[in-house]
């Protein structure tokens, strides 16, 4: 788990919902600019994902948990990022990894019936580097 505290998200939803997960992830950022981190190495991931919204589906969940786990752990886990689509034309930092696993769980939400919202996403890369990623309003339309 995270072991720190929980940057809050300012918001008037009734419920809101947190999961941590974590998973293992190989990488490398192709740049001069990036130093050691230009090298192919691996990281334990620390993710915390927090969901909003004001209804609950018809067993009074807001999204069930494993379902978050089940999304991000199943796509990364023991993967090379650099190797996923999504990277393809980008590099996969901490920060649009974080965006990318926004987005992920985004369109979950946003098939369901209740429709809740991905208000934050946290990634731990180290023990000493994180990044909070936060959606702007246009992004949630
Ligand atoms: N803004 C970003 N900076 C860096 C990223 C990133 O994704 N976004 N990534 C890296 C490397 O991938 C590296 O794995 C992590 O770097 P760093 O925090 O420097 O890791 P250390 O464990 O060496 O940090 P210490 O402070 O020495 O413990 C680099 N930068
Ligand atoms: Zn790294």
């Amino acid at each position: 788990m995270m072991q720190q505290f929980y940057p809050a998200v300012p918001h008037e939803f009734r419920f809101e919902l947190n999961k941590d997960l974590n998973f293992s992830a190989a990488h490398f950022i192709p740049s001069e600019d990036a130093g050691q981190c230009k090298e192919m190495h691996g990281h334990t991931y620390f993710v915390n994902v927090t969901v909003g919204g004001d209804e609950l589906d018809a067993i009074g969940f807001l999204i069930d948990f494993k379902s978050i786990k089940k999304a991000i752990h199943k796509k990364y886990d023991h993967s090379v990022l650099n190797n996923h689509p999504e990277f393809e034309n980008k590099f996969p930092t901490t920060e649009l990894l974080a965006q990318q696993i926004w987005q992920s769980i985004q369109d979950i939400l946003q098939a369901t019936a209740n429709k809740p919202t991905c208000l934050q996403v946290i990634v731990r890369e180290t023990p000493t580097s994180y990044v909070v990623y936060r959606p702007r309003k246009e992004d949630l339309l």
